[in-house]
């Protein structure tokens, strides 16, 4: 937004400096003096004005100077921001821009709704951009406003429509993302920016760990798909981030899907805010030009599905939506093996941010069909590429729905979108109507269906990377819908687990490990195998599993093909079972795995019958094949329970004794050693030329001319032999030759 430098800048800025206090004078007595009242909205007067009424005028005769104003130019707004619309093409405004305006301009508090693709980025920036303008605010000033918002990619067009709206302004603004290398830069300049695109975690790593960060002075915050910031996976950061921002700023939150908590709304501490909701009263909560589908297909033809749609749509941009990163990955490398005659891409939030941010430049470029977790859900506006919108997972609720399906159909351009549900996500249509969201139920035309799965086997032998990437996409396929929250219509139980995974093209369904947070609060690993259908169940529903194989009857999986290991499990448990216990596997042994013994595995699960065909309880019937009698000798098992505490407390003992006697030898090599090492440092010194050669001079001084070059010890040594060695004799004619010499 800054401009370059030149010459005449200050002579300009001088003048400019007069012109802009006579504009913001201006600005200022327009907005005071056509200050709405709370509550009204400009678009209610629409309908009762004749078309050629004169702006300003309301319905009644009287005044109103954001009545009939449909332009920016009829806005109170900066000539700066006036131009920077224009360069962008933006004249017109939208609905909530002009519903909104009027009160976010004279500075209150805003809740704004409005459908996907409506404007709802120009409605925040535009009063970010007049609220620093009017305040007189320059790079000495520091943070003035913050815009938060849930995704990087997100933050990155923000920022573009910031730059670009505001670039007659002087104010600096910075990109604040997590993923990104150069933080120490970022933390370096971060205190010259006066506007602030970020994500939650970056905006936080940034107040945490900046020197001087400083938010002290902020004008107005700004949380767009404010519901999404506001949610839980956000909670913690966002309340962190709220506590060290002043309380006397304004505040700016909006998206599609509003939200209207009043513990939200409290934790931000909003005054009187407006509610701003244009399509409230619109016969459907989603784009007018959207025309939305829904097909009721079986989990295991979802793919066929998906593959038999990009292959009848090899024209049009498309964007799926798949529930998790390792799914997005496995169908994207799998499609791409079978060259499906369009490009294919991928976005999920595992990916470098770089690799992030291109892949979406590309996908607004150029037609082809993007795989993406709900990281692409929110606010990204595609470039108005996007002519299908696949949900080939049910959404999480209608919200995510709403987002998903607005990433096409977006302002003024119409859109397509096909939600895929399987018979257990049928529910999620009906909630879509209750939601006023006009869905169309199709059928599947089965004769014109692709199966892709035998395909997908093929590339799976071939590619043995992507049988493992199968595997996960298959594993956390589940967990997703485990910890999905509306329990009406995502049952994990529900799911045709074995013919999901064979759709993945997996030659065996895989093994899954889920801890189970079992009786008494101790964590329990158990091992599950998909072909035992209860088993993966009731792991990750976290539900006894005695609950689960009551349900289910076990034997009804008897036929169904296991590894050796986990048949063997199997069937033992079915034999357990049928004697009317609740037996279930506790322990399975994998491959290349560690034994883990499960503690709640219940043991005698070995029937002893008697003589005369009864069943023996386990106690007695170890009694019974021990002693040959049924009689339990208490006294001896007594005797030997004791012998065996002695035992393991003299083994305790002598396990103590050595582990002490190790620890002082150990004690005893590190003082060795240290004794060695200073020696060694000793002799290493004594050797160093400078040194020496100034120890010696000292010594010499000492011990009268000591010519040593060796270390101070072998110095010492040697002088006083040589002070030995000279006879008292020698020493006083020594003397006199020196006090002769001195008279002479
Ligand atoms: N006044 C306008 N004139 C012309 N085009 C506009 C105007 N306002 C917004 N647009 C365009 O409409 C599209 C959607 O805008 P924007 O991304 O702000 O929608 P949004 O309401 O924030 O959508 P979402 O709810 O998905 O986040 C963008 O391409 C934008 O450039």
């Amino acid at each position: 937004m800054r401009k370059p430098k030149s010459k005449n800048k200050f002579r300009r800025k001088r003048g400019r400096f007069a012109d802009e206090a006579k504009e913001i004078e201006l600005l200022n007595s327009w907005i005071e003096s056509g200050k709405p009242d709370s509550g009204w909205n400009p678009l209610s007067t629409d309908p009762l004005l004749p078309a050629n009424a004169p702006v300003g005028r309301t319905n009644d005769g009287a005044f109103s100077p954001y009545s009939g104003c449909k332009l920016f130019a009829q806005m109170p707004l900066s000539g700066r921001t006036k131009d920077g619309l224009s360069d962008s093409e933006y004249t017109k405004m939208t609905h909530i821009q002009r519903a909104s305006l009027p009160h976010s301009l004279c500075g209150r508090d805003i809740l704004g709704a409005a459908k996907t693709g409506s404007g709802k980025t120009l409605a925040f920036v535009i009063p970010v951009l007049e609220k620093l303008y009017k305040e007189r605010w320059g790079k000495e000033d520091g943070v003035g406003s913050i815009i938060i918002t849930p995704t990087r990619e997100l933050a990155g067009q923000i920022f573009e429509v910031l730059n670009a709206v505001g670039k007659h302004h002087d104010f600096s603004s910075g990109l604040l993302i997590g993923g990104r290398k150069d933080v120490g830069t970022e933390k370096e300049h971060v205190n010259d920016l006066n506007i602030l695109v970020c994500t939650p975690g970056r905006l936080l790593q940034h107040m945490d760990e900046t020197p001087n960060f400083d938010c002290s002075q902020l004008q107005v915050l700004v949380l767009d798909e404010a519901d999404r910031i506001l949610d839980v996976g956000f909670k913690q950061a966002l309340n962190a981030i709220i506590s060290q921002l002043p309380k006397h700023r304004q505040t700016l939150l909006f998206s599609a899907t509003q939200t209207k908590s009043v513990q939200d709304l409290a934790r931000l501490s909003l005054k009187d805010p407006e509610y701003i909701s244009v399509h409230e009263k619109s016969e459907t909560a989603t784009p007018s030009r959207l025309q939305q589908t829904a097909i009721v297909v079986p989990l295991e033809q979802k793919l066929d599905l998906l593959w038999s749609f990009i292959k009848a749509h090899l024209k049009s941009n498309i964007l799926v939506f798949l529930s998790t990163c390792k799914q997005v990955k496995f169908v994207f490398e799998a499609f791409k093996k079978l060259h499906p005659g369009i490009p294919l891409k991928c976005l999920h939030g595992r990916m470098k941010q770089d690799r992030r941010m291109a892949i979406y430049s590309q996908f607004c470029e150029q037609r082809s069909v993007l795989f993406s977790t709900d990281v692409a859900s929110r606010g990204l506006d595609f470039n108005k590429a996007v002519d299908w919108v696949v949900q080939v997972d049910c959404p999480e609720d209608v919200a995510s729905y709403i987002h998903r399906v607005g990433r096409t159909a977006r302002y003024n351009s119409g859109g397509r979108s096909v939600l895929f549900l399987s018979s257990s996500e049928e529910q999620m249509l009906v909630k879509l109507q209750h939601a006023k969201i006009p869905i169309e139920f199709i059928k599947v035309n089965t004769k014109r269906l692709r199966p892709v799965s035998s395909l997908l086997a093929a590339k799976l032998v071939e590619y043995p990377d992507l049988q493992y990437l199968a595997q996960r996409a298959f594993a956390t396929y589940l967990k997703s819908i485990h910890k999905q929250k509306d329990k009406e219509i995502f049952d994990v139980m529900k799911l045709p687990i074995e013919a999901f995974s064979a759709s993945l093209g997996l030659p065996m369904t895989p093994k899954i490990r889920f801890l189970n947070q079992k009786n008494k609060g101790k964590t329990t690993l158990i091992e599950t195998s998909s072909q035992h259908v209860n088993d993966v169940v009731a792991a990750i529903s976290e539900i006894p599993t005695e609950m689960a194989a009551g349900d289910e009857p076990v034997a009804e999986e008897e036929g169904v093909e296991n590894d050796l290991l986990s048949t063997k499990a199997t069937q033992m448990d079915v034999r357990d079972h049928e004697d009317g216990t609740t037996a279930m596997p506790g322990t399975r042994i994998l491959k290349n795995k560690k034994l883990k013994i499960n503690q709640h595995r219940p043991s005698g699960t070995r029937k002893v019958f008697d003589e005369e065909g009864n069943a023996l309880l386990p106690l007695a019937a170890l009694a019974d094949s021990k002693s040959g009698n049924d009689i339990l000798q208490l006294d001896k098992v007594k005797e030997r329970f004791r012998k065996l505490k002695e035992e393991k407390e003299q083994w305790d003992k002598e396990d103590k004794r050595q582990n002490k006697q190790r620890l002082r030898e150990k004690r005893i090599k590190e003082k060795m050693k240290l004794k060695r090492a200073k020696e060694e440092e000793e002799e290493i010194s004594g050797s160093d030329v400078e040194e020496s050669v100034g120890r010696a001079a000292k010594r010499s001084k000492i011990y009268f001319g000591s010519d040593s070059d060796d270390g101070e010890k072998e110095t010492k040594r040697k002088s006083n032999i040589s002070i030995d060695a000279v006879s008292l004799a020698e020493q006083e004619e020594l003397a006199l030759k020196l006090l002769s010499s001195m008279h002479s």
